[in-house]
């Protein structure tokens, strides 16, 4: 896993301490306007980073998660497809997405779209990564861990052809990993 490692762009406690601090001001937002959010994990690539969030969060939050898909290797096709739909209704509530990168931001706009029409009353979105090289629609994250070069990065959820996800910092992989 390593070895197929070019650099190292985020270490594993630079990590930490950016959630940490994000953390601090979601849950300085949320508490300032007093409602009781579901916070809602984009499958897969989101897990490490939110559990790395959620557990510092002391306020009254549910947690859900939700599958969408729209990359096939390092490829993002376009359409976006709900895979797996969140259990918890989102009508009237207010939702937070977490997601591990914003890339082209076709994703993230489809996905507020969705809570919006489903009646959410409040979408707000965190990303562990930001790509603002290669975005193609006009959205941002509420709440953004890092800025990213544009430069296919895997490791802390994020993938390549499913691998990597699990690799505790964010790296660049070898080019002939492409191959
Ligand atoms: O801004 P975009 O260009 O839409 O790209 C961002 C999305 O692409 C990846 O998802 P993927 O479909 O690979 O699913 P995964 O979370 O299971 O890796 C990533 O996890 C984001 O959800
Ligand atoms: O740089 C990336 N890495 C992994 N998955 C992704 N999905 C969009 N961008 C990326």
């Amino acid at each position: 896993m390593s070895k197929d490692i070019e650099k190292v762009l985020l270490t594993e406690e630079q990590i930490e301490q950016r959630c940490k601090e994000l953390a601090a001001q979601i849950e300085h937002d949320y508490e300032q306007e007093n409602t009781v959010p579901i916070i809602v994990g984009l499958l897969r690539g989101s897990v490490p980073f939110m559990a790395e969030l959620i557990k510092r969060f002391t306020f009254p939050c549910e947690i859900d998660f939700m599958s969408v898909s729209s990359y096939d290797g390092t490829e993002s096709i376009g359409d976006v497809r709900i895979e797996k739909d969140m259990d918890l209704s989102s009508k009237d509530r207010a939702i937070l997405v977490v997601e591990d990168i914003v890339d082209t931001g076709r994703t993230l706009s489809e996905v507020r779209k969705m809570f919006l029409n489903k009646g959410a009353t409040n979408v707000k979105i965190v990303s562990l990564l930001d790509k603002p090289e290669r975005r193609v629609v006009d959205i941002e994250a509420d709440y953004v861990g890092f800025t990213v070069p544009n430069e296919f990065v895997v490791g802390y959820g994020l993938d390549y052809n499913q691998k990597y996800r699990n690799l505790p910092f964010i790296g660049v992989l070898k080019p002939e990993i492409y191959e």
